[in-house]
Protein backbone atom coordinates (compact mmCIF):
# COMPACT_ATOMS: atom_id res chain seq x y z
CA UNK A 1 0.00 0.00 0.00
CA UNK A 2 1.12 3.10 -1.07
CA UNK A 3 2.22 6.04 1.20
CA UNK A 4 1.55 9.52 0.14
CA UNK A 5 3.32 12.75 1.92
CA UNK A 6 0.87 15.47 1.79
CA UNK A 7 0.60 14.77 -2.26
CA UNK A 8 -3.11 15.03 -2.11
CA UNK A 9 -2.56 15.99 -6.34
CA UNK A 10 -1.47 12.98 -7.12
CA UNK A 11 -3.89 10.71 -5.47
CA UNK A 12 -6.35 13.11 -7.19
CA UNK A 13 -4.75 12.39 -10.46
CA UNK A 14 -4.75 8.74 -9.88
CA UNK A 15 -8.08 8.36 -9.35
CA UNK A 16 -8.79 10.59 -12.11
CA UNK A 17 -6.85 8.26 -14.36
CA UNK A 18 -8.39 5.18 -12.87
CA UNK A 19 -11.80 6.57 -13.40
CA UNK A 20 -11.17 7.66 -17.05
CA UNK A 21 -9.79 4.09 -17.70
CA UNK A 22 -12.77 2.34 -16.22
CA UNK A 23 -14.73 4.93 -18.92
CA UNK A 24 -12.41 3.54 -21.81
CA UNK A 25 -13.14 -0.10 -21.06
CA UNK A 26 -16.51 1.15 -20.55
CA UNK A 27 -17.03 1.93 -24.15
CA UNK A 28 -16.48 -1.51 -25.40
CA UNK A 29 -18.79 -3.35 -22.96
CA UNK A 30 -21.54 -0.81 -23.71
CA UNK A 31 -21.30 -1.38 -27.24
CA UNK A 32 -21.74 -5.35 -25.96
CA UNK A 33 -24.76 -3.93 -23.69
CA UNK A 34 -25.89 -2.21 -26.18
CA UNK A 35 -27.32 -4.86 -28.82
CA UNK A 36 -28.19 -6.96 -26.12
CA UNK A 37 -31.02 -4.52 -25.06
CA UNK A 38 -31.81 -3.98 -28.66
CA UNK A 39 -32.25 -8.40 -28.75
CA UNK A 40 -33.97 -9.01 -25.90
CA UNK A 41 -36.53 -6.00 -27.13
CA UNK A 42 -37.03 -7.95 -30.58
CA UNK A 43 -37.14 -11.49 -29.59
CA UNK A 44 -37.92 -11.24 -26.25
CA UNK A 45 -37.99 -14.41 -24.09
CA UNK A 46 -35.64 -16.51 -26.99
CA UNK A 47 -32.96 -13.95 -26.67
CA UNK A 48 -33.49 -13.98 -22.96
CA UNK A 49 -32.57 -17.94 -23.05
CA UNK A 50 -29.97 -17.46 -25.23
CA UNK A 51 -28.16 -14.61 -23.23
CA UNK A 52 -28.69 -17.23 -19.99
CA UNK A 53 -27.29 -19.94 -21.73
CA UNK A 54 -24.38 -18.12 -23.18
CA UNK A 55 -23.48 -15.79 -19.76
CA UNK A 56 -25.20 -17.98 -17.12
CA UNK A 57 -23.67 -21.36 -18.80
CA UNK A 58 -27.87 -22.40 -17.41
CA UNK A 59 -30.68 -23.81 -20.32
CA UNK A 60 -33.72 -22.50 -18.62
CA UNK A 61 -37.00 -24.06 -19.68
CA UNK A 62 -38.83 -21.59 -17.36
CA UNK A 63 -37.52 -18.16 -15.54
CA UNK A 64 -40.02 -17.76 -13.00
CA UNK A 65 -38.71 -18.99 -9.21
CA UNK A 66 -40.75 -21.54 -8.02
CA UNK A 67 -42.96 -21.15 -4.44
CA UNK A 68 -41.70 -24.67 -3.94
CA UNK A 69 -38.17 -23.78 -4.79
CA UNK A 70 -38.15 -20.64 -2.49
CA UNK A 71 -39.95 -23.20 0.58
CA UNK A 72 -36.81 -26.04 0.16
CA UNK A 73 -34.55 -22.83 -0.11
CA UNK A 74 -35.64 -21.61 3.54
CA UNK A 75 -35.55 -24.79 4.80
CA UNK A 76 -31.94 -26.06 3.80
CA UNK A 77 -30.03 -22.72 4.98
CA UNK A 78 -29.12 -22.33 9.00
CA UNK A 79 -31.53 -21.40 11.13
CA UNK A 80 -28.76 -18.74 12.84
CA UNK A 81 -28.82 -17.13 9.10
CA UNK A 82 -32.78 -16.59 9.22
CA UNK A 83 -32.54 -14.88 12.42
CA UNK A 84 -29.74 -12.96 11.44
CA UNK A 85 -31.42 -11.36 8.10
CA UNK A 86 -34.48 -11.12 10.83
CA UNK A 87 -32.33 -9.15 13.03
CA UNK A 88 -30.86 -7.21 10.07
CA UNK A 89 -34.52 -6.85 8.50
CA UNK A 90 -35.75 -5.14 11.79
CA UNK A 91 -33.19 -2.43 12.25
CA UNK A 92 -33.52 -1.50 8.42
CA UNK A 93 -37.25 -1.25 8.76
CA UNK A 94 -37.04 0.81 11.78
CA UNK A 95 -34.64 2.89 10.53
CA UNK A 96 -36.53 3.40 7.02
CA UNK A 97 -39.73 4.07 8.65
CA UNK A 98 -38.51 7.22 9.50
CA UNK A 99 -37.77 8.51 5.80
CA UNK A 100 -41.38 7.94 5.35
CA UNK A 101 -43.14 11.60 4.07
CA UNK A 102 -46.96 12.48 3.99
CA UNK A 103 -47.84 14.36 1.24
CA UNK A 104 -49.45 18.10 2.58
CA UNK A 105 -52.27 20.65 2.31
CA UNK A 106 -51.90 24.02 2.34
CA UNK A 107 -55.14 25.90 2.42
CA UNK A 108 -55.35 29.62 3.09
CA UNK A 109 -58.58 31.55 3.85
CA UNK A 110 -58.68 33.31 0.31
CA UNK A 111 -59.77 30.30 -1.69
CA UNK A 112 -56.80 28.99 -2.14
CA UNK A 113 -55.71 25.23 -1.74
CA UNK A 114 -52.28 23.60 -2.78
CA UNK A 115 -51.05 20.26 -2.11
CA UNK A 116 -48.64 17.35 -2.58
CA UNK A 117 -49.82 13.70 -3.19
CA UNK A 118 -47.33 11.26 -2.33
CA UNK A 119 -47.64 7.55 -4.29
CA UNK A 120 -45.75 4.55 -4.39
CA UNK A 121 -44.60 3.07 -7.53
CA UNK A 122 -46.74 0.58 -9.12
CA UNK A 123 -44.34 -1.68 -9.95
CA UNK A 124 -40.32 -1.72 -9.30
CA UNK A 125 -37.89 -4.52 -10.46
CA UNK A 126 -35.03 -5.34 -7.82
CA UNK A 127 -31.57 -6.62 -9.50
CA UNK A 128 -29.73 -8.97 -7.37
CA UNK A 129 -26.25 -9.99 -8.27
CA UNK A 130 -24.99 -13.12 -8.27
CA UNK A 131 -22.27 -13.72 -10.10
CA UNK A 132 -18.69 -13.85 -8.54
CA UNK A 133 -20.73 -13.48 -5.13
CA UNK A 134 -23.96 -13.51 -3.53
CA UNK A 135 -25.41 -10.62 -1.68
CA UNK A 136 -28.56 -11.50 0.37
CA UNK A 137 -28.23 -8.53 2.24
CA UNK A 138 -28.51 -6.70 -0.85
CA UNK A 139 -31.57 -8.26 -1.03
CA UNK A 140 -33.28 -6.64 2.06
CA UNK A 141 -32.04 -3.12 1.30
CA UNK A 142 -33.79 -3.20 -1.95
CA UNK A 143 -36.63 -4.22 -1.07
CA UNK A 144 -37.68 -3.16 2.50
CA UNK A 145 -37.37 0.58 1.77
CA UNK A 146 -39.95 -0.76 -1.49
CA UNK A 147 -42.27 -2.50 0.81
CA UNK A 148 -42.08 0.31 3.07
CA UNK A 149 -42.97 3.27 0.33
CA UNK A 150 -46.06 0.50 -0.30
CA UNK A 151 -44.99 -0.43 -3.91
CA UNK A 152 -47.37 -2.85 -5.52
CA UNK A 153 -45.53 -5.54 -7.13
CA UNK A 154 -41.52 -5.84 -6.35
CA UNK A 155 -39.83 -8.29 -9.47
CA UNK A 156 -37.37 -9.54 -8.22
CA UNK A 157 -34.03 -11.22 -10.86
CA UNK A 158 -30.92 -12.81 -10.17
CA UNK A 159 -28.49 -14.61 -12.16
CA UNK A 160 -28.82 -18.70 -11.66
CA UNK A 161 -26.14 -20.44 -11.08
CA UNK A 162 -25.81 -24.13 -12.37
CA UNK A 163 -28.01 -25.39 -9.26
CA UNK A 164 -30.11 -22.99 -9.66
CA UNK A 165 -30.68 -19.30 -7.34
CA UNK A 166 -28.66 -19.43 -4.45
CA UNK A 167 -30.69 -20.56 -1.79
CA UNK A 168 -29.47 -17.47 0.59
CA UNK A 169 -30.48 -15.12 -1.74
CA UNK A 170 -34.14 -16.96 -1.68
CA UNK A 171 -34.20 -17.17 1.76
CA UNK A 172 -33.62 -12.97 2.34
CA UNK A 173 -36.28 -12.72 -0.61
CA UNK A 174 -39.06 -15.02 1.39
CA UNK A 175 -37.72 -13.03 5.05
CA UNK A 176 -38.18 -9.67 2.97
CA UNK A 177 -41.84 -10.78 1.45
CA UNK A 178 -40.74 -10.82 -2.33
CA UNK A 179 -42.20 -13.97 -4.19
CA UNK A 180 -42.04 -13.07 -7.70
CA UNK A 181 -38.77 -14.07 -8.77
CA UNK A 182 -36.83 -14.48 -12.06
CA UNK A 183 -33.28 -16.36 -12.61
CA UNK A 184 -32.26 -14.25 -15.07
CA UNK A 185 -29.08 -11.59 -14.76
CA UNK A 186 -26.88 -9.05 -16.94
CA UNK A 187 -27.56 -6.88 -18.98
CA UNK A 188 -30.21 -9.43 -21.00
CA UNK A 189 -32.21 -9.33 -17.05
CA UNK A 190 -31.96 -5.11 -16.85
CA UNK A 191 -33.59 -4.95 -20.70
CA UNK A 192 -36.19 -7.21 -19.84
CA UNK A 193 -37.27 -5.06 -17.02
CA UNK A 194 -37.12 -2.63 -18.96
CA UNK A 195 -39.16 -3.78 -21.75
CA UNK A 196 -41.01 -6.57 -20.85
CA UNK A 197 -40.94 -10.08 -22.49
CA UNK A 198 -43.66 -12.98 -22.50
CA UNK A 199 -42.43 -14.14 -19.14
CA UNK A 200 -40.94 -10.61 -17.87
CA UNK A 201 -43.31 -7.79 -16.44
CA UNK A 202 -42.08 -4.45 -17.75
CA UNK A 203 -41.53 -2.69 -14.53
CA UNK A 204 -41.47 1.27 -13.53
CA UNK A 205 -38.21 1.34 -12.09
CA UNK A 206 -35.03 -1.10 -11.93
CA UNK A 207 -32.89 -0.52 -8.59
CA UNK A 208 -29.67 -2.46 -7.11
CA UNK A 209 -26.29 -2.98 -7.67
CA UNK A 210 -24.54 -4.84 -10.44
CA UNK A 211 -21.69 -5.29 -12.44
CA UNK A 212 -20.45 -3.50 -15.29
CA UNK A 213 -22.68 -4.61 -17.66
CA UNK A 214 -25.72 -4.18 -15.50
CA UNK A 215 -24.44 -0.53 -14.81
CA UNK A 216 -24.27 0.06 -18.09
CA UNK A 217 -27.54 -1.29 -18.91
CA UNK A 218 -29.28 0.61 -16.37
CA UNK A 219 -27.47 3.44 -17.67
CA UNK A 220 -29.18 3.07 -21.61
CA UNK A 221 -32.63 2.06 -20.42
CA UNK A 222 -32.94 4.93 -18.04
CA UNK A 223 -35.94 6.98 -20.13
CA UNK A 224 -37.91 4.20 -20.60
CA UNK A 225 -38.13 3.06 -16.99
CA UNK A 226 -36.34 5.37 -14.33
CA UNK A 227 -32.98 3.66 -12.70
CA UNK A 228 -31.95 4.29 -8.57
CA UNK A 229 -28.08 4.87 -9.20
CA UNK A 230 -25.14 3.91 -10.77
CA UNK A 231 -23.84 1.68 -7.92
CA UNK A 232 -20.06 0.77 -8.78
CA UNK A 233 -17.19 -1.17 -7.16
CA UNK A 234 -17.25 -0.19 -3.42
CA UNK A 235 -15.03 2.62 -1.96
CA UNK A 236 -13.79 3.44 1.79
CA UNK A 237 -11.85 6.28 2.81
CA UNK A 238 -10.72 6.82 6.74
CA UNK A 239 -9.83 9.66 8.07
CA UNK A 240 -7.57 9.63 11.52
CA UNK A 241 -5.36 11.14 13.97
CA UNK A 242 -3.66 10.35 16.40
CA UNK A 243 -6.43 8.35 18.29
CA UNK A 244 -6.70 5.83 15.24
CA UNK A 245 -6.36 2.11 15.75
CA UNK A 246 -4.23 0.52 13.22
CA UNK A 247 -5.61 -2.88 13.41
CA UNK A 248 -9.15 -1.21 13.29
CA UNK A 249 -8.93 0.65 10.28
CA UNK A 250 -6.69 -1.80 8.43
CA UNK A 251 -9.49 -4.48 8.80
CA UNK A 252 -11.66 -1.41 7.69
CA UNK A 253 -10.24 -0.85 4.91
CA UNK A 254 -9.49 -4.42 3.83
CA UNK A 255 -13.15 -5.35 4.52
CA UNK A 256 -14.10 -3.27 0.95
CA UNK A 257 -11.30 -4.41 -0.79
CA UNK A 258 -12.36 -7.62 -0.88
CA UNK A 259 -15.42 -6.66 -2.82
CA UNK A 260 -13.62 -6.43 -5.91
CA UNK A 261 -10.36 -5.92 -7.72
CA UNK A 262 -11.69 -2.13 -8.57
CA UNK A 263 -12.19 -1.20 -5.09
CA UNK A 264 -10.59 1.75 -3.48
CA UNK A 265 -9.31 1.61 0.17
CA UNK A 266 -7.99 5.23 1.36
CA UNK A 267 -6.83 5.67 4.71
CA UNK A 268 -5.94 10.15 5.24
CA UNK A 269 -4.24 10.44 8.11
CA UNK A 270 -2.25 13.39 10.20
CA UNK A 271 0.21 10.68 12.19
CA UNK A 272 2.73 9.48 10.28
CA UNK A 273 3.56 6.86 12.77
CA UNK A 274 0.14 5.40 12.01
CA UNK A 275 0.32 5.20 8.49
CA UNK A 276 3.33 2.85 9.02
CA UNK A 277 1.52 0.89 11.30
CA UNK A 278 -1.60 0.71 8.94
CA UNK A 279 0.54 -0.25 6.12
CA UNK A 280 2.02 -3.42 8.15
CA UNK A 281 -1.31 -4.39 9.68
CA UNK A 282 -2.84 -4.36 6.54
CA UNK A 283 -0.06 -6.63 4.94
CA UNK A 284 -0.73 -8.82 8.28
CA UNK A 285 -4.52 -8.77 8.16
CA UNK A 286 -4.19 -10.12 4.16
CA UNK A 287 -2.46 -13.19 5.00
CA UNK A 288 -5.37 -14.27 6.73
CA UNK A 289 -8.29 -13.69 4.33
CA UNK A 290 -9.86 -16.06 1.79
CA UNK A 291 -10.35 -12.88 -0.46
CA UNK A 292 -6.58 -11.97 -0.65
CA UNK A 293 -5.84 -12.16 -4.13
CA UNK A 294 -9.19 -9.89 -4.98
CA UNK A 295 -8.13 -7.33 -1.92
CA UNK A 296 -4.18 -7.42 -2.47
CA UNK A 297 -4.78 -6.40 -6.37
CA UNK A 298 -7.59 -3.61 -5.34
CA UNK A 299 -5.45 -2.67 -2.39
CA UNK A 300 -2.07 -2.87 -4.85
CA UNK A 301 -4.07 -0.80 -7.67
CA UNK A 302 -6.44 1.80 -5.93
CA UNK A 303 -5.16 1.40 -2.20
CA UNK A 304 -3.46 4.66 -0.40
CA UNK A 305 -2.63 6.31 2.75
CA UNK A 306 -2.28 9.62 2.54
CA UNK A 307 -0.18 11.94 5.66
CA UNK A 308 -1.42 15.38 5.65
CA UNK A 309 -0.74 17.89 7.88
CA UNK A 310 -4.11 18.39 9.75
CA UNK A 311 -7.60 17.78 9.78
CA UNK A 312 -8.97 20.30 7.63
CA UNK A 313 -6.21 19.12 5.02
CA UNK A 314 -7.90 15.73 5.76
CA UNK A 315 -12.11 16.66 5.13
CA UNK A 316 -11.07 18.65 1.97
CA UNK A 317 -9.27 15.77 0.37
CA UNK A 318 -12.19 13.35 1.48
CA UNK A 319 -14.84 16.07 0.01
CA UNK A 320 -13.12 15.63 -3.31
CA UNK A 321 -12.83 12.17 -3.36
CA UNK A 322 -16.96 12.29 -2.35
CA UNK A 323 -16.51 8.42 -0.99
CA UNK A 324 -18.87 5.62 -0.70
CA UNK A 325 -18.16 5.29 2.73
CA UNK A 326 -16.23 7.29 4.98
CA UNK A 327 -15.03 6.78 8.65
CA UNK A 328 -14.13 8.85 11.08
CA UNK A 329 -11.45 7.59 13.34
CA UNK A 330 -10.54 10.86 15.57
CA UNK A 331 -11.58 12.89 18.78
CA UNK A 332 -15.00 14.57 18.67
CA UNK A 333 -15.99 12.77 15.78
CA UNK A 334 -19.21 14.24 15.78
CA UNK A 335 -18.44 17.63 15.52
CA UNK A 336 -16.06 16.58 12.60
CA UNK A 337 -20.04 15.83 10.50
CA UNK A 338 -20.02 19.85 10.13
CA UNK A 339 -16.80 19.53 7.88
CA UNK A 340 -18.11 16.53 5.70
CA UNK A 341 -19.55 17.66 2.29
CA UNK A 342 -19.85 14.82 -0.07
CA UNK A 343 -20.19 10.84 1.33
CA UNK A 344 -22.40 8.46 0.90
CA UNK A 345 -22.49 7.01 4.43
CA UNK A 346 -20.84 8.11 7.12
CA UNK A 347 -19.60 5.95 10.14
CA UNK A 348 -18.32 7.86 13.24
CA UNK A 349 -15.66 6.33 15.70
CA UNK A 350 -13.95 3.49 16.11
CA UNK A 351 -17.12 1.21 17.24
CA UNK A 352 -18.49 1.82 13.74
CA UNK A 353 -17.19 -0.15 10.92
CA UNK A 354 -18.53 -0.14 7.74
CA UNK A 355 -19.94 -3.87 7.59
CA UNK A 356 -22.34 -2.74 10.62
CA UNK A 357 -24.27 -0.80 7.81
CA UNK A 358 -23.60 -3.33 5.02
CA UNK A 359 -25.42 -5.78 7.38
CA UNK A 360 -26.83 -4.68 10.07
CA UNK A 361 -27.91 -1.46 11.53
CA UNK A 362 -30.49 0.05 9.52
CA UNK A 363 -29.09 2.54 6.89
CA UNK A 364 -29.13 1.54 3.33
CA UNK A 365 -25.87 -0.22 1.88
CA UNK A 366 -26.92 0.66 -1.79
CA UNK A 367 -24.62 3.94 -1.85
CA UNK A 368 -23.18 6.36 -4.75
CA UNK A 369 -19.91 5.75 -5.76
CA UNK A 370 -17.19 7.02 -7.88
CA UNK A 371 -17.48 10.87 -6.63
CA UNK A 372 -21.64 10.46 -7.32
CA UNK A 373 -22.02 11.32 -3.57
CA UNK A 374 -21.58 15.08 -4.90
CA UNK A 375 -25.35 14.73 -5.94
CA UNK A 376 -26.70 11.03 -5.68
CA UNK A 377 -27.89 9.74 -2.20
CA UNK A 378 -28.15 6.38 -0.26
CA UNK A 379 -31.10 4.11 -1.62
CA UNK A 380 -33.90 5.06 0.07
CA UNK A 381 -37.89 5.13 0.65
CA UNK A 382 -38.06 8.38 -1.37
CA UNK A 383 -36.58 6.23 -4.76
CA UNK A 384 -39.75 4.02 -4.26
CA UNK A 385 -42.25 6.80 -4.47
CA UNK A 386 -43.66 9.84 -6.98
CA UNK A 387 -45.33 12.96 -6.25
CA UNK A 388 -48.15 14.83 -7.51
CA UNK A 389 -49.34 18.51 -6.65
CA UNK A 390 -52.85 20.01 -6.37
CA UNK A 391 -54.28 22.91 -6.52
CA UNK A 392 -57.83 24.85 -6.42
CA UNK A 393 -58.59 28.16 -6.57
CA UNK A 394 -61.88 29.78 -6.18
CA UNK A 395 -63.44 32.37 -8.61
CA UNK A 396 -62.48 35.19 -6.65
CA UNK A 397 -58.95 34.00 -5.86
CA UNK A 398 -58.07 33.63 -9.52
CA UNK A 399 -59.69 36.74 -10.01
CA UNK A 400 -57.37 38.70 -7.74
CA UNK A 401 -54.27 37.15 -9.50
CA UNK A 402 -55.53 36.92 -12.90
CA UNK A 403 -53.88 40.00 -14.53
CA UNK A 404 -50.44 39.14 -13.64
CA UNK A 405 -50.48 35.76 -14.88
CA UNK A 406 -51.38 37.43 -18.26
CA UNK A 407 -48.55 39.39 -18.17
CA UNK A 408 -46.64 36.62 -17.72
CA UNK A 409 -47.82 34.39 -20.75
CA UNK A 410 -48.28 37.33 -23.00
CA UNK A 411 -44.53 37.98 -22.23
CA UNK A 412 -43.64 34.16 -23.51
CA UNK A 413 -46.08 34.71 -26.80
CA UNK A 414 -48.47 31.90 -25.19
CA UNK A 415 -51.99 33.87 -25.72
CA UNK A 416 -53.80 30.53 -25.47
CA UNK A 417 -52.63 30.66 -22.18
CA UNK A 418 -53.03 34.17 -21.08
CA UNK A 419 -56.84 33.29 -22.81
CA UNK A 420 -57.42 30.29 -20.45
CA UNK A 421 -57.02 32.65 -17.51
CA UNK A 422 -59.10 35.77 -18.74
CA UNK A 423 -62.10 33.65 -20.63
CA UNK A 424 -63.02 32.97 -16.78
CA UNK A 425 -63.71 36.81 -16.31
CA UNK A 426 -65.33 37.78 -19.86
CA UNK A 427 -69.05 38.11 -19.84
CA UNK A 428 -69.84 35.74 -22.97
CA UNK A 429 -66.87 33.17 -22.22
CA UNK A 430 -68.70 31.06 -19.68
CA UNK A 431 -68.03 33.13 -15.84
CA UNK A 432 -70.02 30.81 -13.61
CA UNK A 433 -72.78 32.31 -12.85
N1 LIG B 1 -22.67 -0.74 -4.35
C1 LIG B 1 -23.37 -1.71 -3.76
O1 LIG B 1 -24.27 -1.48 -2.97
C2 LIG B 1 -23.06 -3.14 -4.08
C3 LIG B 1 -23.64 -4.18 -3.32
C4 LIG B 1 -23.39 -5.49 -3.72
C5 LIG B 1 -22.58 -5.75 -4.86
N2 LIG B 1 -22.01 -4.70 -5.51
C6 LIG B 1 -21.22 -4.91 -6.73
O2 LIG B 1 -22.00 -5.68 -7.65
C7 LIG B 1 -21.13 -6.38 -8.52
C8 LIG B 1 -21.61 -7.83 -8.68
O3 LIG B 1 -21.06 -8.36 -9.87
P1 LIG B 1 -21.14 -9.91 -10.29
O4 LIG B 1 -20.44 -10.04 -11.59
O5 LIG B 1 -20.69 -10.73 -9.15
O6 LIG B 1 -22.70 -10.23 -10.44
P2 LIG B 1 -23.83 -9.61 -11.40
O7 LIG B 1 -25.09 -10.33 -11.07
O8 LIG B 1 -23.83 -8.14 -11.34
O9 LIG B 1 -23.39 -10.02 -12.90
C9 LIG B 1 -23.48 -11.33 -13.39
C10 LIG B 1 -24.01 -11.26 -14.82
O10 LIG B 1 -23.10 -10.52 -15.63
C11 LIG B 1 -23.28 -10.91 -16.98
N3 LIG B 1 -21.99 -11.04 -17.68
C12 LIG B 1 -20.87 -11.62 -17.20
N4 LIG B 1 -19.90 -11.56 -18.16
C13 LIG B 1 -20.43 -10.95 -19.24
C14 LIG B 1 -19.94 -10.59 -20.53
N5 LIG B 1 -18.69 -10.87 -20.90
N6 LIG B 1 -20.77 -9.97 -21.39
C15 LIG B 1 -22.05 -9.67 -21.03
N7 LIG B 1 -22.58 -10.00 -19.82
C16 LIG B 1 -21.76 -10.62 -18.93
C17 LIG B 1 -23.98 -12.25 -16.96
O11 LIG B 1 -25.23 -12.10 -17.54
C18 LIG B 1 -24.15 -12.60 -15.49
O12 LIG B 1 -25.44 -13.13 -15.24
C19 LIG B 1 -19.70 -6.24 -7.93
O13 LIG B 1 -19.00 -5.27 -8.67
C20 LIG B 1 -19.95 -5.73 -6.48
O14 LIG B 1 -18.92 -4.92 -5.96
C21 LIG B 1 -22.25 -3.41 -5.18
N1 LIG C 1 -20.18 -2.73 0.84
C1 LIG C 1 -21.12 -3.02 -0.25
C2 LIG C 1 -21.52 -1.72 -0.90
O1 LIG C 1 -20.43 -1.04 -1.34
C3 LIG C 1 -22.36 -3.71 0.21
C4 LIG C 1 -22.17 -5.08 0.76
C5 LIG C 1 -22.98 -6.17 0.61
N2 LIG C 1 -22.44 -7.17 1.32
C6 LIG C 1 -21.35 -6.75 1.88
N3 LIG C 1 -21.18 -5.46 1.54
ZN1 LIG D 1 -19.32 -4.46 1.81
Amino acid sequence: MKILYGDISSILNDMTVLREEAGRVEKTAAEAVERIITDIKMRKDEALREYTSRFDGVELASFRVSTEAIERAVESVESSFLEALEGAKRNIVSYHEKQKRQGFVDADTKGIIRGQLIRPLHTVGVYVPGGTAAYPSSVLMNVLPAKIAGVKRIVMVTPPGKDGVNPHILAAAHIAGVDEIYSIGGAQAVAALAYGTESIPRVDKIVGPGNMYVALAKRAVFGAVNIDMIAGPSEIVVIADETGNASFIAADLLSQAEHDTNATAILITTHKELAQQVKQEVERQLQELPRADIARASIEANGAIVVVDSLQEAFAVSNEIAPEHLELHIHEPMTALADIQHAGSIFIGPYAPEPLGDYFAGPNHVLPTSGTARFFSALSVDDFVKKSSFLSYTREALEQVKDQIVILAEKEGLQAHARAISIRFEEKGGADE
